[in-house]
């Protein structure tokens, strides 16, 4: 297929219903968005890469002086909650394909983040197949047959859908921009997503009592928050719904950004409802920045990493009284256990871990919380409840015993050593994810835990951290090229099938994990060599 409208063309194959996704009202409006915001996406990706250098070559992070005036006036406030968000206590989140879609909507939660970020892989077809889902359960149009006959509708009642478009590092190479002086490049796979999404769905929403709501992803300073605050007017602006009508909730999961939370929460606040503590992503974050200081600072294995570490408690803490003093809603995080509906024992331990993460969380002044499977809903439910009652939300609660110092934030010592065992286990992880990645699935159970692209980068930046700093294991094996590549074959010998994706996986893995340099995200790469279909990679040899 290679249709175009203005200067916005589909290099890919068409599927059953692609058309009525691709519609020429929607490729003009992607050209639209392009215009006014490509080159300043490509600008906040440099100066992404400028700070980066800058935190590796010593600079320490720090709480903006030249933004003091906006943390210390204390008379503004975010739009909160739209409607259909003031009660978000339970948030089930999860990938966009048709019996997901209708599965999460049943679930019983009170938000349903629709991913195309860490739970996706972004196969064109994911991408288009997960519009059309959302595009159908929003009408109620939806349902599923499964190839033995299994059916799938859609509940009465149904959770409020805030969708999460891609972050800004992605591209989307399947639709080419033409740029007004007639060059091509791939299109913004965060304007594709939150862009389709908007067009089809913004005026359904809104006559259906709810509104265009999103999640924002991966953010890293309050300049990108800028930059989605007049994404969101621009777009308001083009299809005619009033200023403040999109609702964004922005994902605090990057380690500059935690220092800039308030200055996030200020840029957008006439379409702001909240914030959200991305663990898993900051916990990656942390590594990724801080990897090569001289300082000698290596985490110890994952599973040693958890919330209740000071760094982590600081963080969360003054995340909730940020969002509180603001009236921004502050949203819990995801547990990665879960349950395991033919073994009693692996469910009983996820949803006793998940108790305890939801517990903590309710008891901190979070307003709600993730979690990964529908089995798990009534549980962190039954937290929230404790503590909210008949409250839609606990923002009254101010917090305003939390102190953070900038050091609490970069403290990262913590107990804990890095094990024999946690080095096998990031190399079966990440090699397993990357090969269901590869094979279009972004999200899957793997040893019982939940692993997603924030998962799986927090294991291959440790081992690439372990290895560049020659880390010693507490067994005593010093971790190396040849340790992990050991490691690796040893993987390959245990999970690998008949398909060729595992070739492809290994060859992933070695690129994110044993290389000389760093790759920023392991989609990357992986998304150019493996995710592009043939055709659109002749358009661009051509
Ligand atoms: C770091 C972050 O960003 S966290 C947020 C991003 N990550 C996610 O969203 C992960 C969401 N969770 C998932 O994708 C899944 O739960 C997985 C892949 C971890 C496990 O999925 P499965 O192996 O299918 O689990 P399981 O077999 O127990 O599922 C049982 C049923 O629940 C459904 N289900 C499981 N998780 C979800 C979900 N998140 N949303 C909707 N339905 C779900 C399955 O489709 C299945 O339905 P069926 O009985 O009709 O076939
Ligand atoms: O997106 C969430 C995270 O933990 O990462
Ligand atoms: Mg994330």
């Amino acid at each position: 297929m290679t249709s175009s409208h203005d200067r916005m063309r589909v290099l890919a194959t068409a599927g059953d219903r692609y058309d009525e996704i691709l519609t020429p009202g929607a490729l003009r409006f992607l050209t639209h968005l392009h215009d006014a915001f490509s080159g300043r996406r490509h600008d906040r990706l440099a100066a992404r890469m400028d700070r980066r250098r800058a935190i590796d070559n010593g600079r320490d992070l720090r709480f903006l002086p030249e933004t003091r005036a906006i943390r210390e006036e204390p008379g503004w406030r975010v739009a909160g909650a739209g409607p259909g968000l003031h009660d978000r206590r339970v948030e089930i989140t999860g990938p966009t394909d048709r019996k997901m879609t209708i599965n999460a909507m049943n679930s019983g939660a009170k938000v349903w983040l629709a991913d195309h970020e860490d739970a996706l892989s972004p196969t064109w077809h994911n991408i288009i197949e997960g519009q059309l889902s959302l595009y159908d359960a929003i009408r109620r149009q939806i349902d599923f047959t499964t190839a033995d006959g299994k059916e799938y509708r859609l509940g009465e009642e149904t959770p409020t859908i805030v969708m999460r478009p891609r972050g800004w590092h992605l591209v989307e190479k399947h639709l080419q921009y033409i740029d007004p002086a007639g060059l091509t490049r791939p299109a913004s796979g965060s304007l594709v997503d939150f862009g389709l999404y908007f067009f089809h769905n913004a005026a359904e929403l809104i006559a259906r009592g709810s509104g265009p709501y999103f999640y924002l992803p991966k953010l890293e300073n309050h300049l990108e928050a800028r930059l989605w605050d007049d994404i969101f007017t621009f777009s308001e602006n083009a299809i005619g719904i009033p200023h403040g009508t999109i609702r964004a909730t922005v994902l605090i999961e990057t380690i500059t950004a935690a220092f800039e939370m308030e200055e996030i929460l200020y840029e957008l606040r006439e379409h702001c409802a909240g914030l959200n503590a991305g663990r898993w992503d900051y916990i990656f974050s942390i590594i990724k920045n801080f990897r090569g200081r001289g300082d000698g600072f290596v985490m110890p294995d994952r599973a040693a990493i958890t919330m209740t570490v000071p760094f982590m408690r600081a963080y969360t803490e003054l995340l909730v009284s940020t969002c509180h003093r603001r009236g921004a809603h502050a949203i819990g995080g995801m547990s990665a256990f879960i349950p395991n509906r033919r073994d009693p024992e692996v469910t009983a331990r996820a949803l006793e871990q998940v108790h305890a993460d939801k517990r903590r969380e309710a008891g901190d002044g979070f307003d709600g919380t993730w979690v990964a499977h529908p089995d798990l809903v009534s549980t962190a439910r039954e937290e929230f409840d404790a503590v909210l009652g008949d409250r839609p939300n606990q923002l009254d609660r101010l917090r305003e015993d939390v102190r953070v110092e900038a050091r609490d934030l970069v403290d990262f010592r913590i107990d804990g050593t890095v094990t024999d065992a946690g080095v096998a286990a990031n190399v079966a992880i990440a090699l397993r994810y990357i090969e269901s990645w590869l094979r279009g699935v972004g999200a899957a159970a793997i040893d019982n835990l939940m692993e997603d692209a924030a998962t799986a980068e927090i294991s291959r930046s440790q081992l690439w951290q372990w290895m560049h700093r020659g880390t010693v294991t507490r067994e005593g094996t010093r971790i190396t090229h040849e340790s992990v590549e050991r490691q690796l074959a040893e993987a390959l010998a245990r999970y690998r099938t008949e398909s060729d994706t595992w070739d492809d996986a290994a060859e992933v893995f070695r690129q994110v994990t044993l290389g000389e340099d760093f790759p920023t995200f392991l989609t990357l790469s992986a998304y150019s060599q493996f995710l592009v279909e043939e055709n659109e990679r002749a358009a661009i040899a051509a």
